[in-house]
C-alpha cells in the first residue's frame, strides 16, 4: 500500500499538507470514489490519519519521508519485485548469483539513499587515525561519494578517486560539485568484477561493497586491491557484519542476511571469517568497530607481505608493468 501510495506521488504530496480526497484523486488522476477507497484503507492500516474531511500520513511515516526514506522505499520495492522473495532465495540457494548492479532506473534512489546513509555512518570511518598521514584514497563501488566526500573535508591533504559505474558516477559527479571538492576528488568508471585497481593510491575503502559478491569474486576483489597497494597501507572495510557487537544479530542486520542470501551472494561472514578472507589476499586486520547507529561494522586493515609470489611494490605499479 505504502508503495501504491508513493507510486501514485501521494507520499511526497501528503508530506508537504494534508489534502482532501478530491484533490488527491485530481492529482493522482484516479477515480474520485477509488481515492476515497484507498484513502479509507490506507487509514485502516495505519498508514494515513483523517481529520475531518482531509488525510494526512501517519507520523512515522511523515518523519521517513521527510528525512529522505523513499530513495530506500524504492530501492527495496525494486528488489521485492526482482531477486528479494521466495523465488529468488530458491533460485540463489540452487546457484543463481544476480548481477551487483541495481537495475538502470533505481541508480538515482541508490545514489541518494547511499548519501544519507554516509551521513550516519561516514564520521565513524573517517575517526580512524589511519587517514592522517595518506595522500590518496581508492573508494572502490564508493557510490555517490559521501564517505570521499567527508574523509576530503576532514583530511585537507587527502586526495580520492571515486570508482563505480558511469550511471552511478553521474550522481557522484553533483555530489562532489555540491561539496566543492571537485579538485580533489576525481571520478573514475570501473568495473567491480574484473577492473584491476589504478596505482598510486595508497589506502582504499569498500564501504557496503563485499556484500555485492560470493566468497570467491570476494577472494578476487581483495587480491586486485592488495596488488594496488604497498605493503603496510590501509583498507577499510565497512559493513553488515553480524558478530561484531555482542548478543543477537540485530534486526537491521538479520534484515540484510536475507538480502545476501537472495542476491546470491551468502554474505555473512562474522568478523573472524572476514578476517581470515581478507589474509589471504595479504591483507591483515588491525581493528573491528561496530558503529551502533547504523548496526554496521568498520574493519580496519593494512596491506601484509601478500601471498607468496605476489609483488608488495609500491602501488602496484611495477607489479602491473610486469605483467603487460
Ligand atoms: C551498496 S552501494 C555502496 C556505495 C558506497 N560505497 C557506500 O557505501 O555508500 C554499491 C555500489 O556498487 C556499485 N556497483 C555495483 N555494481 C558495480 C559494477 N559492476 N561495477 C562498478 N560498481 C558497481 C554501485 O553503483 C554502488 O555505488
Amino acid at each position: 500500500m505504502i508503495e501504491a501510495a508513493d507510486e501514485l506521488g501521494l507520499l511526497t504530496e501528503l508530506a508537504r499538507e494534508p489534502l482532501t480526497p478530491t484533490e488527491i484523486a485530481d492529482r493522482a488522476k484516479i477515480d474520485r470514489t477509488m481515492a476515497y477507497n484507498f484513502l479509507t484503507v490506507l487509514v485502516w492500516n495505519g498508514i494515513l490519519t483523517r481529520n475531518g474531511d482531509h488525510f494526512a500520513l501517519d507520523e512515522a511515516l511523515h518523519t521517513e519521508v521527510t528525512s529522505g526514506a523513499l530513495p530506500l522505499l524504492r530501492i527495496e520495492g525494486w528488489a521485492t519485485r526482482d531477486h528479494l522473495n521466495g523465488t529468488g532465495i530458491v533460485a540463489a540457494l540452487r546457484g543463481h548469483r544476480r548481477p551487483p548492479e541495481i537495475d538502470d532506473r533505481y541508480v538515482g534512489a541508490l545514489a541518494e539513499a547511499m548519501l544519507r546513509g554516509a551521513r550516519a555512518s561516514a564520521p565513524h570511518l573517517a575517526r580512524l587515525p589511519l587517514w592522517r598521514d595518506r595522500a590518496h584514497l581508492a573508494d572502490l563501488a564508493g557510490g555517490s561519494g559521501g564517505y570521499a566526500i567527508l574523509l576530503c573535508r576532514m583530511y585537507p591533504r587527502l586526495r580520492a578517486t571515486v570508482y563505480d559505474r558511469r550511471e552511478m558516477l553521474e550522481h557522484t559527479a553533483r555530489a562532489v560539485a555540491d561539496a566543492g571538492l571537485d579538485d580533489r576528488i576525481a571520478l573514475e568508471p570501473w568495473e567491480l568484477r574484473g577492473d584491476p585497481v589504478p596505482a598510486g593510491h595508497d589506502c582504499a575503502l569498500l564501504s557496503h561493497v563485499l556484500h555485492l559478491l560470493d566468497a570467491s569474486a570476494r577472494a578476487e576483489l581483495l587480491g586486485r586491491v592488495r596488488a594496488a597497494l604497498a605493503e603496510g597501507d590501509p583498507v577499510v572495510v565497512h559493513d553488515f557484519l553480524p558478530g561484531t557487537a555482542a548478543g543477537a544479530p540485530s534486526p537491521e542486520e538479520a534484515a540484510s542476511a536475507i538480502d545476501w542470501l537472495a542476491n546470491g551472494s551468502g554474505f555473512l561472514p562474522g568478523p573472524d571469517e572476514l578476517g581470515a578472507e581478507m589474509a589471504t589476499a595479504g591483507i591483515s586486520v588491525r581493528g573491528v568497530t561496530p558503529i551502533a547507529a547504523t548496526r554496521t561494522a568498520v574493519v580496519s586493515a593494512a596491506c601484509t607481505l601478500g601471498l607468496p609470489g605476489r609483488h608488495s611494490s609500491p602501488s602496484g605499479s611495477a607489479e602491473r608493468k610486469a605483467r603487460r
